[in-house]
């Protein structure tokens, strides 16, 4: 049974009113998506790795869970660092030692989790890829 809710606008059910703020949260992780997609080269080139490392792990066989998981964590940092890289041009448009600590940081952050996603990769794909050829 659902639980009316009193709002501003009108009386509606606790289900409308959790539903109503999850699309809301999704437009606007989309539009977050949408920005990194249109501004950054590096995270265009590392949806195409990924998309390519699942179709070669398809076709070869080899397990999805490790691949799937190592492609979230490139992806998901590259957002996290897009987002830190605007943060730090809001705060800090001149040049600053911390600025640049913080932007380089988050980028290493990016950096490390992609040689260890191609370690990954070679390790699970390699040798399925090998037995398929
Ligand atoms: N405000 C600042 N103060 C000091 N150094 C900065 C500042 N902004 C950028 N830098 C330096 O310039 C580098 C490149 O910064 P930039 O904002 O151009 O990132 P980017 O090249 O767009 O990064 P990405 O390729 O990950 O999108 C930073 O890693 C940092 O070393």
């Amino acid at each position: 049974m659902s639980v009316p809710l009193v709002s501003p606008k009108r009386e509606e059910t606790a289900a409308e009113w959790l539903g109503a703020r999850w699309w809301r949260s999704m437009r606007f992780a989309m539009a977050g998506l949408s920005f990194a997609w249109r501004t950054q080269a590096n995270f265009r080139i590392e949806t195409a790795c990924a998309a390519l490392a699942l179709g070669l792990a398809v076709w070869a066989r080899a397990p999805l869970a490790p691949i799937l998981l190592t492609c979230a964590l490139v992806l998901s940092l590259e957002l996290v660092n897009t987002a830190i890289e605007a943060l730090v041009d809001l705060a800090s448009p001149e040049l600053h030692p911390l600025a640049k600590v913080a932007k380089d940081v988050a980028a290493a952050a990016v950096l490390i989790a992609s040689i260890f996603a191609v370690i990954v990769a070679l390790a699970e794909l390699m040798p399925k890829i090998l037995l398929r050829l």
